[in-house]
Parts: C-alpha cells; structure tokens; sequence
C-alpha cells in the first residue's frame, strides 16, 4: 500500500470552523448524575414488569422531569474537548449516540490512547439487545464505527466513514465487559485505513475494518 499521506500532529481547533465547543469539565455534575439516572430509568421502563398504578406514577414523574428541563436546548453540532493526560485534545459531539456524554442513550464508550491505538470498555444492558441475551448487530457495528472513527481523528485527521465492514465472530453478550481497541493501520491520499475489535473474556466476537475519508477543510 502506497502511504503518502501523514496525519496531522495535532487535531484542528472544531472553533476555528466555527463548530461550539464546551470542555467536558464544563459539563455540570448535576447534569452528568441525571443523565446517569435516564439511564438507569430507560432500563427500569425497558423491563418493568409494574402494574398500571405504578406505570401511571411513573409517567406522571417521567413528565414533571421533562417539564422541568424546560426549553432551553444546546445546539445541534455542539462538540465536547477532552483533554489527555498528555496535555492533547480530542474531541466528539456532546450528544454522540455512542460516546456522548451528555446522551443519556449512549452507553457511553469512552476510549483512550493505548500505544499507537485506542482502547476502551462497555457494558451493554438489556435496552442494547437483539437475539435473545446477545447484543443487537447494528450496535455492534455503531461501536465499531465509534471506535475506527475516533482512532483516526486520535491521529489527528478529521474524517468520515466512507466504507464499514464488520464481521461477527461469535456472538456478543449482554451485561459483561467488552474489550474495545482500534488502529490506524494506514493512509492513502484522504483515505485513512483503520480496524477494530470487540473482545469479551480475550476472544474476539467482532472486528471492524473502515476507510474512512479526510475531510477537506477550508484552509
Ligand atoms: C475541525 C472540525 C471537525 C469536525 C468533524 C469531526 C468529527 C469527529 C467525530 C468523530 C466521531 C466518529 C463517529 C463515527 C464515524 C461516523 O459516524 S461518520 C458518519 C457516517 N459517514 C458519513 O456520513 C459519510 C458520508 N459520505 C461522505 O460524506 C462522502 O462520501 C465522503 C466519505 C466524505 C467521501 O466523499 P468525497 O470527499 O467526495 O471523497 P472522494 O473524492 O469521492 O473520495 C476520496 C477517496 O476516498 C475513496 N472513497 C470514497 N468513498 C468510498 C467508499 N464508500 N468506499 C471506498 N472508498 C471510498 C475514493 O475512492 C477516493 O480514493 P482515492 O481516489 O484517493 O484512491
């Protein structure tokens, strides 16, 4: 494979492309304790057995909360810093459906730097189900996707999916420790060439390759 494409050192400022960004310490705790309750919330719903008196409580709760959040709303686009340890800066959507902090339905997947690749781990409920036990097909692809797209923006190069492939090994169960890593394993002109891996107990039950494609930013 012909390389002549070397990431960027460092990943553009989302700012100077006029993108709002909040740093994750921005984020208010109340706000990351209810986000944590929503979850455990969409859990309850998702497997409640209750009776109508108890659901009508509930709803009527569910309700007032919403209520409560009142109208204002951040932005679509709006994207969230985080700063390493190293000192470097990464960033996401604050509302990524995989990895949003703020998005009481990603998990969330939360990745760090590992070597030359990312690393992280998820527990995935009931509410992520597909066959009975197992995790659902296309949210194993969405954490793969996250995963491939986050190790080459980690490289510095902003991008898109342009192709996903994803092969299921074995099946992935629910309510266990999954074992995420991502590569970039090479770049041609815009394209960046990446993999990934879910892991439960050290076996494989799902890899990920992607090309995903540099997008052009003015300047
Ligand atoms: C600073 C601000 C940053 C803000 C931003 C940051 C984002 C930080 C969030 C990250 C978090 C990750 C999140 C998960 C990752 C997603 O979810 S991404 C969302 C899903 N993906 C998309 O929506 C992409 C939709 N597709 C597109 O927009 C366009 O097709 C693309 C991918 C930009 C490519 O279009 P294009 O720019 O016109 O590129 P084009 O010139 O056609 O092709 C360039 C090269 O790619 C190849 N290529 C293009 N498409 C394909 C394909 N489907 N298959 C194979 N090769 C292809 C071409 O053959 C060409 O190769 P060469 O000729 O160089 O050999």
């Amino acid at each position: 494979m012909t390389v002549d494409t070397q990431p960027a050192p460092r990943f553009p400022d989302p700012r100077d492309f006029g993108f709002t960004v909040l740093d994750e310490a921005e984020i208010p705790a109340e706000l990351t304790a209810l986000v944590g309750q929503v979850r455990s919330l969409v859990d309850a719903v998702a497997h409640t057995e209750a009776g109508p008196e108890a659901l009508e409580r509930a709803r009527a709760a569910a309700a007032e909360a919403t209520a409560a959040l009142g109208g204002e709303r951040r932005a679509i686009g709006a994207m969230v810093r985080h700063t390493r340890p190293d000192g470097g800066a990464e960033y996401g959507t604050v509302t990524n459906i995989v990895a949003g902090p703020t998005n009481p339905a990603a998990p969330p997947l939360r990745l760090e730097r590992d070597g030359d690749g990312l690393r992280g781990e998820v527990v995935l409920g009931g509410v992520y189900q597909g066959p009975p036990g197992l995790v659902h097909g296309g949210w194993i692809a969405a954490l793969l996707d996250q995963a491939l797209g986050s190790a080459a923006n980690a490289a510095g190069v902003p991008c898109l999916t342009a192709k996903l492939d994803v092969d299921y090994r074995d099946p992935t169960p629910l309510n266990v420790p999954l074992h995420i890593t991502a590569r970039v394993t090479g770049a041609e002109r815009r394209k960046v060439f990446v993999s990934a891996e879910i892991r439960h107990n050290g076996e494989v039950t799902a890899e990920g390759t992607a090309i995903m494609v540099r997008i052009p930013l003015p300047g």
